[in-house]
């Protein structure tokens, strides 16, 4: 539980004259469930963007296991095994929910040319273990009985779990979601609960969630970032940061 997997420091994010995230520092060790929260605009999923290298960070150091990776391209930082879903559902629509599954899968088959024109017992194996995979998640995500109806028709929930497995048939290592109970009725949202709990204490995965959905947020986190105008305002358990009193006067909006 201490071993530290991902630790951001002096992270800043200038987009001209606007400083949207200015000297954050946050940190996720193995095994932990880390939320951040703050008010619409706080800079959360600036820093998100920073983190998986979809923006190169105008400031800051960020190590992911040992390494630095602040200046390395999204594609990069995802074969480490930081792998992200995003605020706004993006999955191939137009694909069936197998194939969203196999096709996150892509980097790990063997797809050489000749592999794959004669169809070699080592392209057939990694096919069948893409395949096994998918299956496995589908049925964790319960959603076996849709594997071969159109992303796009799922129901909005349903999309969001897809997303969630298609994010773990990549064997992560740290799973980010961007807001994933946005949208989601309490029954789904306890359902989400559930899974994230599951894949940290089954699969080995560290969790970092941006979340308003504060029911969600207390329940689950093992601490939690407060951030707010993109600078840290406060941090510790749900217990702490529930109690800080400058959480409570950004959230209710005092002056
Ligand atoms: N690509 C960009 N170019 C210019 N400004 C941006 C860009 N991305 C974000 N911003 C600005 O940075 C600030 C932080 O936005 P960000 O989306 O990170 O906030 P947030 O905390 O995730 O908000 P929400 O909870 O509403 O999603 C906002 O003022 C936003 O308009």
């Amino acid at each position: 539980m201490n071993q530290c997997l991902l630790e951001a420091s002096d992270l800043s994010m200038r987009f001209g004259g606007l400083l949207a995230v200015d000297q954050m520092a946050l940190k996720v060790r193995k095994g932990e469930i880390v939320s951040m929260i703050g008010p619409n605009g706080a800079g959360k999923t600036t820093v998100f963007n920073c983190l998986t290298g979809f923006y190169q960070p105008t400031g800051g150091k960020i190590v992911f296991k040992g390494q630095a990776v602040e200046k390395l391209p999204g594609f990069k930082i995802a074969r480490l095994g930081v792998v992200r879903t995003f605020q706004n559902v993006r999955l191939f629509k137009a694909m069936t929910v197998l194939e969203n599954l196999l096709v996150a899968q892509h980097r790990h088959l063997n797809t050489g040319l000749l592999a794959g024109l004669f169809k070699t017992p080592a392209f057939q194996k990694s096919e069948a273990q893409a395949m096994d995979k998918a299956a496995y998640w589908l049925d964790m995500v319960g959603l076996t009985e849709f594997a071969n109806r159109e992303a796009g028709n799922l129901a909005y929930g349903q999309q969001r779990r897809l997303e969630i497995a298609r994010c773990m048939v990549t064997d992560p290592q740290l799973l980010m979601l961007d807001e994933p109970a946005a949208g989601l009725n309490p029954n789904e949202t306890r359902e989400l609960d559930d899974l994230i709990s599951d894949l940290r204490k089954n699969h080995g995965v560290s969790v970092l969630l941006i979340e308003h959905d504060m029911k969600l947020v207390m329940e689950i986190s093992d601490r939690i970032y407060v951030i707010n105008q993109g600078r840290p305002l406060a941090s510790g358990t749900p217990e702490e940061v529930r109690n800080h009193p400058e959480v409570i006067k950004a959230y209710l909006g005092e002056s």
